[in-house]
């Protein structure tokens, strides 16, 4: 007789909206992770919670789609809220705690104080996103001193950000550890985003030239700089042709700790990123590379 399959059982997760909620969660945590979102979770949300579980005894997610990183022009009213999805899916991968406050709780009032991220964070995103990684770390400084984790996890696919907020926790003296995590990619390649809801599916053929460009770029890594970025381009330039068209902000191959473009003899972490519009829609991706 063979046994019934058995599904573990679902824990819905505490859900906090204010501080003062928070802090009646806080009693007996342990090792505290903590997640940070913007909701509309996906599969490479879902590997960040996968770490989180093996790094702590307690898994926060923080859903919060913060106003401070977006620009004037960009997404912020139409950004995908899918709060009873997201607890589903916290429930299912056994996320203790989900923080998800209302905009008033985290921006009672003018956020006069903000944090700057150097020139890390005026380059690549930084440039063309202008204020979006002072938005960023600056939520992110709350987050954490709201939440007061040991460990939070941040992906790969945003590598930038990623990098910028390992340099403020270094900068800052701030006593948690920063992990990254690989991107998540779906089967064609492209990586998971909440924002590939925005596309239409020949948009989403289209959008598949970015990670084909930064294989491209990867494959020719023997070439140095020069080959990798004209590798990559040339699936770009392709691309671009194609209806509908890719249209590139930036490729870019940085250096992976200062995000400084990396000189033809760069030896070391390096990141081969790529930021482009398709339709009204504008993505990133990267590839890590060892140069
Ligand atoms: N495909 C992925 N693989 C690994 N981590 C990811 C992936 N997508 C998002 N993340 C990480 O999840 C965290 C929360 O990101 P966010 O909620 O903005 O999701 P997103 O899908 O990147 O959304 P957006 O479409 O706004 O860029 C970030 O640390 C981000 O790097
Ligand atoms: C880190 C973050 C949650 C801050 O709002 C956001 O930038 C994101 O989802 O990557
Ligand atoms: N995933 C980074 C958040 C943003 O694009 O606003």
């Amino acid at each position: 007789m063979t046994k019934p399959a058995t599904t573990p059982p679902r824990t819905a997760p505490a859900v906090a909206r204010t501080p003062e909620e928070l802090d009646r969660l806080r009693a007996n945590l342990g090792r505290v992770a903590l997640v940070p979102t913007m909701g509309a979770l996906h599969s490479g949300h879902r590997s960040l919670i996968a770490a989180a579980r093996d790094h702590a005894d307690t898994v926060v997610v923080s859903i919060f789609v913060n106003p401070l990183q977006f620009g004037p022009n960009e997404d912020y009213d139409r950004y995908p809220r899918t709060l009873d999805d997201d607890l589903a899916i916290c429930a299912e991968d056994g996320v203790d705690v989900v923080f998800a406050p209302p905009v008033e709780v985290m921006y009672p009032g003018e956020q006069m104080v903000t944090v700057s991220p150097g020139r890390m964070g005026r380059v690549l995103e930084g440039e063309f996103r202008p204020g979006f990684f002072e938005g960023v770390l600056t939520v992110v400084n709350k987050l954490f001193n709201l939440v007061r984790p040991d460990v939070a996890i941040f992906g790969q696919k945003d590598a930038q950000q990623l990098s910028v907020v390992r340099r403020m926790v270094r900068d800052l003296c701030m006593p948690i550890t920063v992990m990254g995590a690989p991107t998540v990619r779906d089967a064609d390649g492209l990586a998971t985003s909440s924002r590939n809801v925005y596309l239409s599916p020949e948009e989403r053929t289209t959008a598949l030239a970015l990670s084909r460009a930064l294989l491209s770029g990867a494959d020719a890594s023997v070439t140095g700089p020069v080959g990798i970025l004209s590798a990559a381009r040339a699936v770009l330039d392709e691309a671009a042709l194609a209806t509908p068209p890719v249209a590139v902000d930036y490729l870019a191959l940085v250096d992976a700790h200062t995000f400084g473009e990396v000189p033809n003899d760069f030896r070391g972490e390096a990141v081969l990123a790529v930021a482009a519009w398709v339709g009204k829609t504008r993505l990133i991706d990267n590839v890590p590379l060892t140069l």
